[in-house]
C-alpha cells in the first residue's frame, strides 16, 4: 500500500490529558505515542478511560488540559482532509443500511481522494462474496468485518481500532490479525484498545496500561513478561510416587492427588528440568507428560493489575 520508511516518526502524541465529564475525573495526566508503523495496544480495566482517551485523539472529544498531535494536527481543530487519512473501527459503529455491500462500499469510497478499489477492500475482510447482500441482512460478524473494511478503505496512516475482532469467529479473527500485521509492515500505525490478551499478543508492539485515568504502565509485552518476575511451572506425571514417597529433587513440588501430577514453581524452567530428569533416572521415576507453562501475558497482566489493587473481581 504504502512503501516502508525506516525513520520511525511519531504519528500521534499526546501529553497531560486531562478530562472530566459530570463532575467526574475521567482521564487525569494520560499520555502516549504511536509512532509509524507502530501498533500500540491501549489496555486497562472497565471504565479506566480507554474509549474516552481515544475519542479526544479522534477529535470527538475535547479535553480540558494536555497537548494533543495527530498527523501533525491538533485533532480538535482539525480540517476534514485530516479525518481522510485515519481510520476508525469504533466499538459500537455496525453500520445500519437498507444499500448492498457493494453500493455501500462504493459510496464511502467517495469521501476519500485516494481509495483502495471495492474488490480489494472487500476481498481483504473476506466479503467478496457478499457484494450484492443488504447491509442490513448482514450478520454481527459480517458486520464488523465491513466495519473494519470502511476504516480501511481511505488508506489510513493510523487506524483506531475498538476491540476490532468483538463478535468475529476464530478463524476470521486470526485472518484480521493477519491483515492488520501486513498493513503495520506497509508503515500504517495503529491504536488497539482490546481486552483480549491473545490480541495484544498477536498484533501489539507496545502496551500502555491505563488505570483510573492515568497510565500506570508501559512496555514490550517481552518488557513487561519479564519484569513480572512471575515463575514457570513445571509438571509431570509419575506413576510410580502415588504410595506417598517423596525423593528429596520433589520436596518443594506441589502434589495434585486427583490428577496426580507434580508441579514445580521454578525461576529457571530450562534447569529444572535437567534436575528432574537426573532425580528420576537416579531414583526411578518416570515423568509422564512433562510440561514447562510460562506465564502468558493474561497472568503478567493480571499480576499487575493486582498490584495496583485494581484486579477484576
Ligand atoms: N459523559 C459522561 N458522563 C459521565 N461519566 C462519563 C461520561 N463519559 C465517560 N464517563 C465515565 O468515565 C469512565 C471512563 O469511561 P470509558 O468509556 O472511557 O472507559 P473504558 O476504559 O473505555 O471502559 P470499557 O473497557 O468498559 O469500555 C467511566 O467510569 C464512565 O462511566
Amino acid at each position: 500500500m504504502r512503501q516502508e520508511r525506516t525513520s520511525r516518526e511519531a504519528v500521534l502524541s499526546a501529553e497531560g490529558i486531562g478530562l472530566s465529564r459530570a463532575g467526574v475525573t475521567v482521564l487525569a495526566d494520560a499520555g502516549l505515542t504511536v509512532a509509524e508503523g507502530e501498533v500500540v495496544a491501549l489496555l486497562g480495566p472497565n471504565g479506566a478511560g480507554k474509549t474516552s482517551l481515544v475519542e479526544c485523539l479522534e477529535g470527538f472529544q475535547r479535553p480540558q488540559s494536555g497537548r494533543i498531535e495527530v498527523l501533525g494536527r491538533d485533532p480538535w481543530r482539525a480540517p476534514g482532509h485530516w479525518r481522510a487519512r485515519i481510520g476508525a473501527v469504533l466499538q459500537d459503529c455496525r453500520i445500519e443500511s437498507e444499500l448492498t455491500v457493494g453500493e455501500f462500499t462504493a459510496m464511502t469510497r467517495g469521501y476519500y481522494p485516494d481509495p483502495l478499489p471495492v474488490q480489494d477492500v472487500l476481498a481483504a475482510v473476506g466479503l467478496e462474496g457478499l457484494q450484492r447482500r443488504r447491509v442490513a441482512k448482514l450478520s454481527g460478524g459480517e458486520r464488523r468485518r465491513l466495519d473494519i473494511a470502511m476504516a480501511l478503505i481511505g488508506r489510513p496512516e493510523l487506524v483506531f481500532l475498538d476491540e476490532p475482532t468483538t463478535g468475529l469467529d476464530a478463524q476470521a479473527r486470526r485472518d484480521l490479525w493477519e491483515m492488520l500485521h501486513s498493513l503495520r509492515t506497509d508503515g500504517v500505525a495503529m491504536l488497539l484498545t482490546t481486552h483480549l490478551l491473545e490480541e495484544v499478543e498477536a498484533l501489539a508492539d507496545r502496551v500502555v496500561i491505563l488505570v483510573r485515568g492515568r497510565v500506570r504502565r508501559e512496555g514490550t509485552v517481552a518488557g513487561l513478561r519479564e519484569r513480572s518476575g512471575l515463575p514457570a511451572r513445571v509438571g509431570f506425571l509419575a506413576p510410580e510416587l502415588t504410595g506417598g514417597t517423596r525423593p528429596p529433587a520433589l520436596s518443594e513440588a506441589e502434589y495434585d492427588a486427583p490428577t496426580g501430577r507434580w508441579t514445580l514453581t521454578t525461576d529457571d524452567p530450562a534447569e529444572a528440568v535437567r534436575r528432574l530428569s537426573a532425580a528420576a533416572s537416579r531414583e526411578g521415576f518416570s515423568l509422564l507428560d512433562l510440561a514447562v507453562r510460562t506465564p502468558t501475558f493474561e497472568d503478567v497482566y493480571l499480576d499487575l493489575l493486582r498490584s495496583l489493587e485494581v484486579a477484576p473481581r
